[in-house]
């Protein structure tokens, strides 16, 4: 027997009837992978939604339909982001709440809908994927998303566990324990070089960033796993902006820290059989500076990641706002010096055209319209691919949801 429930909504690009035509009453269409066949059809474009009754073998579901904005026209060149087998790194950046979240699950969702085994990671330490996705991805570790036609795993670093770690290797290598204990034993001149370092500071009050840098070196680590080379695409959703370019220039600072603490460790390490002892030389332990040496051949190769242009690209998200745009022009400015590739521009939350006299909306428009020009002459950001993403009336949350925007977003 059937049954009748209600579900999420599910969204067409358009409030146009052409779009609604599009699905005929015989005409079985594929929603969220599933095959569904349309059996009752009502719409009330006054208030912009409508109801349908899917039928699937026997149980019937009633969703409502929400239309929103008419598809943008430019395109991001999806097809060119989708080729090719070869690993592709996306990293997903901008101001805090322009949608970085939203965009990168919604790429990730596209690529392994097009058959790409995709991995989506956060290294945020405000992670929302969880959120984005309407799934528990927390653990930090792989985790499947439920959905996709192809596999899409999350990984979620916790940024804290992440730096304890970092933290104890370098404390053993010349960290703030080594200073104290070589004080106690009248080492006055190790003492000062080590001081030099400052890294035990650096640790206990880390500089912005530096938990972003760690995650993204956590995340190198994984990659170096066999049960990660399945992934042909994968996508990062990173720290707002202000974490993101103070990150760019931690790799090689870390690089010359790390590098700095391994040579005095050899020096200190020949000169007395005591202080040997402090950098763990008992048998079955890995050595800490094995550990740390491996540490500092991953911060390499995070900074070899962000700049190598035929495997990895910086997209920038933004909204149409003056403050926004400015922050991207100069994020972009920031990246082109760290020599990071970017190509793309999400402009994000553009309010779409309407017929309606709705005032603040006629405003909003305008003012939206004054910041989007400013793309066009702003030095740093006039010559990237701009693609615009309308602001949906809807929370973007959910399978269906970001398969909506992705497929408005990335073509
Ligand atoms: N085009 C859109 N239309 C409507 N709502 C949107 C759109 N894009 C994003 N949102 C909503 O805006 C909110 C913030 O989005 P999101 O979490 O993706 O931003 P973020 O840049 O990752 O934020 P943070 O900097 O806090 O990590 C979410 O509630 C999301 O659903």
């Amino acid at each position: 027997m059937a049954t009748t429930f209600t579900s999420s909504p599910i969204f067409f690009p358009s409030s146009s009837s052409a779009s609604l035509n599009r699905i005929s009453l015989n005409n079985p269409f594929k929603l969220n992978a599933y095959p569904f066949s349309l059996s009752k059809f009502s719409t009330n474009f006054s208030s912009n939604s409508c109801s349908l009754a899917l039928t699937r073998k026997h149980p019937v579901r009633l969703f409502q339909v929400r239309s929103v904005a008419a598809p943008v026209e430019t395109t991001a060149g999806f097809d060119e982001m989708v080729s090719g087998t070869q690993r592709k790194y996306y990293l997903l950046g901008g101001k805090g709440g322009v949608g970085k979240t939203s965009c990168a699950a919604s790429l990730a969702v596209k690529f392994a809908n097009n058959g790409h085994p995709t991995l989506v990671v956060s290294t945020d330490p405000a992670h929302s994927l969880s959120d984005s996705f309407a799934q528990d991805l927390t653990g930090g570790t792989l985790v499947p998303v439920e959905g996709p036609l192809a596999p899409l795993f999350a990984l979620e670093i916790n940024p804290d566990q992440a730096k304890e770690e970092f933290r104890n290797a370098s404390k053993k290598n010349g960290g703030t324990g080594v200073k104290d204990f070589m004080d106690g034993m009248g080492l006055g001149m190790i003492v000062e070089q080590l001081g030099e370092l400052k890294l035990g500071e650096l640790l206990d009050t880390p500089p912005p960033g530096l938990d972003e840098a760690i995650a993204i070196s956590k995340v190198i680590q994984f990659l170096e796993l066999e049960e990660y080379n399945k992934f042909t695409r994968i996508v990062f959703d990173t720290a707002p902006t202000g974490h993101t370019l103070r990150l760019l220039s931690l790799p090689d600072f870390l690089d010359a820290s790390i590098g700095k603490i391994l040579k005095l460790r050899q020096k200190i390490s020949s000169a007395t059989s005591a202080i040997k002892s402090v950098f763990g030389q008992e048998e079955n332990r890995p050595d800490a500076a094995d550990k740390l040496q491996k540490l500092r051949e991953r911060m390499i190769k995070v900074r070899d990641l962000f700049r190598d242009t035929e495997s990895t690209e910086f997209v920038i998200v933004t909204i149409p706002t003056v403050m926004a745009i400015n922050e991207s022009s100069r994020l972009r400015s920031s990246l082109k010096k760290e020599n990071v590739p970017v190509k793309r521009l999400v402009v994000n939350q553009v309010l779409p055209p309407s017929a309606s006299d709705c005032k603040f909306c006629a405003m909003k428009r305008k003012d939206q319209t004054r910041a989007l020009d400013l793309i066009e002459t702003d030095p740093e950001l006039s010559a990237l691919t701009v693609v615009k993403a309308p602001l949906v009336d809807i929370e973007i949350r959910g399978i269906p949801a970001l398969q909506f925007l992705g497929d408005m977003l990335w073509k």
